[in-house]
């Protein structure tokens, strides 16, 4: 059955050019509709995304060392592996949201913290 709103969805999470800003307007507006807001406060967030991290963990939970690039995985097993990712990421970009904060500045403060920490040749 057609869906206009799902279509909508599909449609912009097409869009390759993918920033956090769209993805956490995309999150507010997708909480918003749906009246989950009361529900995502940081305790709550980081506990979700706790969780998410651990269905993450599982993937390779038992597995032993595994290849970069996964060149043995199904296409199944990696597209559940996408999904974990995006579930920890997406509860990232709100717990920040919803704190106030500027995930991708403080990602690239965090970087310029890191190089001057640990400079190459050290
Ligand atoms: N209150 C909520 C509930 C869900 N989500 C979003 C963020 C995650 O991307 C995804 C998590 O949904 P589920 O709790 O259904 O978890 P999974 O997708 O991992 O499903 P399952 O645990 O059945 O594998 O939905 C959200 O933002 N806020």
């Amino acid at each position: 059955m057609e869906n206009p709103n799902y279509d909508r969805y599909v449609k912009k999470a097409n869009n390759k050019d993918v920033s956090l800003e769209d993805l956490r307007d995309r999150l507010a507006e997708f909480a918003q509709v749906r009246g989950w807001d009361q529900y995502h406060s940081p305790r709550n967030l980081l506990l979700a995304l706790v969780g998410e991290v651990g269905e993450l963990s599982e993937i390779f939970q038992w597995k032993g060392e595994v290849a970069r690039g996964l060149p043995n995985w199904s296409c199944d097993d990696k597209e559940h592996l996408e999904d974990e990712l995006s579930d920890v990421l997406l509860y990232l970009i709100q717990l920040a949201d919803v704190c106030g904060l500027d995930l991708g500045q403080a990602a690239l403060a965090k970087i310029v913290k890191n190089a001057r920490k640990y400079p190459v040749n050290s």
